[in-house]
């Protein structure tokens, strides 16, 4: 809705009405053409004032629209009506202009802005490029270099910036509507024809070829396979190039092709479910919006290595007080170092004060007595991890919350070394801890939902994305990946090699393959797990027996290679070789491939043609199926958290949404017939066996993945 009021006597007073952010719906759209409509023949409105009510101008076209067929006014006619006027429309932005709503101000003749506002056209983020006008205004008002960086990355930008680059008029720290009403009266009478952006020529760029050359290039690069950043560019060209109205013509062939693309409808769901995560329950019925947090003003750190460090800058980062423990002391002398420096680096990035003042140091856990909530972040070893919970429950005052960085080891075997276990969580950070957006938030049996809720709130405030998880070996991330790599363990024993696998997984979108990751993380991790699990056995080196543990089959090329010394990047040498210890290029490794056709003769493996769809289907579906398992056992409530694990925490493309969103699109029928046939030729792999929910969902005809909790609910239920 809209509505229109007068006030100053002359001034037609549009207000955007739409909660929480007016999002241009087909109501919104409706609304602002009647009223500009009626505003236009009052022959006692002088000038109109765009506003938003509750504090936000327009967060652009309503993204729940997307989906379903157009209805009401479009958005480019309506927005060429209002720059047609010939009484002055000005824009009042407050809180953000995005995407539509950038495009709806830039329609109007000028823009003020609230010093705390920002403006952006973010449709980049969600597959779509700014086909309301913004492709072809933005270049004309603020010149193809600066459109080109803020249409290819969508980047949020703040009212000083957006002044200083001329996208608006002026900013002020008063009353947003009332300044710009003064200003609307004080601009009546003044000619528009130097006010309407469509009409400006975009502004000469020295060596056009060139500067877009080098645009497509960096988005080529940075979108690995994204279509919509490759669009604006083409988009942003058609203005450079183009008259207006051919421009728009282009735009609008553009977006025709990006809106129906998986990729956007990829990029809308994560946008949702990166929200919906934060409304979590847990299987006993708490929820988020019936569990109060507990205020946390102070917090601890336990054990300084890479994650502690990041941790602490995480905390410092959003405005709590830290105290930082480690025991040895010249690690501490280290991890003084170094927060130190990441707090400046990022205070640099940021154009903020660094918070060094936040973080005490001390190498007694004694200290930590006043903290409201601790993170122990001490090596993953469960006895060293007891021994620190027990101390932590001596030293804490009572109602401290106890968290543990662990990523694999039970949350619940250590809430039960400390007499409040309801007050124990996991918080499951991903290096780099100040990094990385993605926190898993574990809860055990007894974790009470205050624990939780305290610990999702105070991801939020350090910008991450929190999902709040049930407690099982490696949660929901690393259990899931445990399949995925296995299967790439099995594929190089059937005859791909590391650059194959790796190369199927980077083309699909990952970051990094599983062995360029392996090599990254260093193999030793999963030795350390394997040995503990009593997995690894050096004496079993030929002969089937030699592959097989614990009734299952086992490969074993990963502990082989770690009993050479291949740790990966570290050592200069695992799946692939490197110049150096710690050289970050991976080279693939002649010594590598002679070992896997030795080891292949060894075990009398015949080698195949494996090409990059078995990689993928190997790989991906065993790790889907274990994303349904985690569904069917309640550890995850719901596809759109372990999407967004995955998403932000573990590489997977984001324009392909998610490994459950994936599953979806490539049709869930699909996903169980090829597990059902992988399994049947390697019927000694359970991970292949399909998961029953799969089933079930199949049976149910395969519904759209916003109805898999009622299936999930169902099958709860007959538990
Ligand atoms: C051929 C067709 C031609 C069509 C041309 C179309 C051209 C234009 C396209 C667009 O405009 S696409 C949309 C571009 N806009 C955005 O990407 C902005 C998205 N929103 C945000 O970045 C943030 O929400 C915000 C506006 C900065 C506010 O952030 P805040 O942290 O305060 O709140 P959130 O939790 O993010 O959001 C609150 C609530 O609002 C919902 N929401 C936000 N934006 C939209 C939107 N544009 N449409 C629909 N809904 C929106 C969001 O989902 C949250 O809802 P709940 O999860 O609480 O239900």
């Amino acid at each position: 809705m809209a509505q229109l009021t007068r006030v100053s006597g002359s001034v037609g007073l549009i207000t955007l009405q739409n909660p929480p952010v007016n999002a241009l719906s087909a109501a919104v759209r409706q609304g602002i053409v009647d009223t500009v409509k009626k505003a236009v023949s009052d022959p006692l409105v002088k000038c109109v004032v765009i506003c938003g009510q509750n504090g936000v101008f327009c967060g652009g076209a309503d993204i729940r629209e997307f989906g379903a067929p157009m209805t009401g006014p479009p958005l480019v006619p309506m927005i060429h009506a209002i720059e047609a006027t010939n009484k002055p429309v000005v824009a009042a932005i407050e809180g953000a202009a995005l995407g539509g709503g950038l495009e709806l101000a830039l329609g109007c003749h000028y823009r003020i802005i609230h010093s705390k506002a920002r403006v952006g056209l973010p449709e980049v983020t969600l597959g779509l490029l700014p086909a309301a006008g913004g492709s072809q205004r933005l270049p004309r008002l603020i010149g193809v270099p600066a459109a080109l960086e803020l249409i290819t990355t969508g980047r949020h930008v703040s009212a000083a910036e957006a002044l200083k680059l001329g996208i608006v008029d002026q900013v002020t720290d008063d009353n947003t509507v009332d300044t710009t009403v003064k200003f609307a009266l004080s601009v009546v009478g003044r000619s528009l024809e130097s006010r309407r952006i469509s009409t400006f020529p975009c502004p000469p760029v020295s060596d056009l070829d060139a500067v877009f050359d080098v645009a497509m290039q960096r988005v080529r690069q940075s979108a690995r396979g994204a279509i919509a950043p490759v669009t604006c560019v083409q988009a942003v060209r058609a203005a450079a190039t183009l008259p207006y109205t051919q421009g728009m013509k282009r735009e609008q062939e553009l977006m025709a092709t990006l809106f129906t693309s998986g990729q956007a409808r990829a990029l809308q769901y994560c946008f949702f479910a990166q929200r919906a995560v934060s409304r979590w329950s847990m299987p006993s019925g708490a929820r988020w919006d019936t569990s109060k947090p507990r205020p946390i003003s102070k917090a601890a750190v336990i054990g300084l290595g890479t994650m502690g460090r990041g941790i602490a800058v995480a905390l410092a980062q959003a405005g709590l007080s830290v105290v930082a423990v480690e025991t040895q002391e010249k690690q501490l002398m280290d991890a003084k170092q170094a927060v130190s420096g990441m707090l400046e680096r990022g205070a640099k990035r940021r154009g903020v004060a660094p918070a060094l003042g936040l973080v005490s140091y001390s190498h007694n856990i004694q200290a930590v007595a006043e903290a409201d909530l601790v993170i122990e972040a001490v090596f993953e070893d469960m006895d060293l991890k007891k021994k620190v919970f027990q101390q932590l429950s001596a030293v804490c005052k009572p109602g401290t919350l106890l968290c543990t960085n662990t990523s694999s080891l039970d949350v619940d075997h250590l809430a039960s070394q400390t007499p409040s276990p309801e007050l124990v969580v996991g918080m499951h950070f991903f290096a780099p801890a100040h990094v990385m957006k993605l926190l898993e938030v574990v809860y055990g049996p007894r974790s009470s939902p205050q624990a939780v809720a305290t610990a999702m709130q105070l991801g939020k405030k350090m910008g991450k994305v929190s999902v709040a998880v049930g407690n099982c070996r490696g949660f929901v991330g690393n259990r899931m990946l445990k399949p995925y790599m296995e299967q790439a363990f099995f594929l190089l024993e059937e005859g791909a090699t590391p650059e194959l696998v790796d190369q199927a997984l980077e083309e699909f979108g990952f970051a990094m393959g599983v062995f360029r990751m392996s090599d990254l993380s260093g193999l030793d991790v999963g030795w350390r797990v394997r040995k503990a699990d009593g997995l690894v056995d050096p004496d079993a080196t030929s002969g089937r027996s030699a592959r097989i543990r614990q009734g299952r089959r086992y490969s074993p090329l990963g502990d082989l290679l770690c009993e050479q010394g291949r740790f990966g990047q570290k050592a200069g040498r695992g799946w692939y070789q490197y110049d150096k210890p710690g050289s970050r290029v991976a080279k693939p490794d002649p010594w590598l491939h002679n070992f896997l056709e030795q080891y292949r003769a060894r075990h009398g493996l015949g080698v195949r043609h494996i090409d990059h769809q078995e990689v993928l289907e190997r790989c991906l579906y065993a790790l889907i199926n274990e994303g349904f398992r985690i569904l069917e056992d309640g550890i995850a409530a719901g596809p759109e958290d372990i999407d967004a694990i995955y998403v932000f925490g573990y590489g997977w493309p984001r324009y392909r949404g998610g490994p459950m969103f994936y599953a979806g699109m490539v049709g869930l029928a699909n996903v169980l017939e090829r597990l059902e046939h992988f399994h049947q030729v390697h019927p000694d792999v359970p991970y292949l066996q399909p998961c029953s929910l799969l089933r079930r969902l199949v049976a149910s005809g395969s519904p759209p993945i916003q109805k898999w909790r009622e299936v999930i609910r169902k099958v709860h239920s007959q538990l």
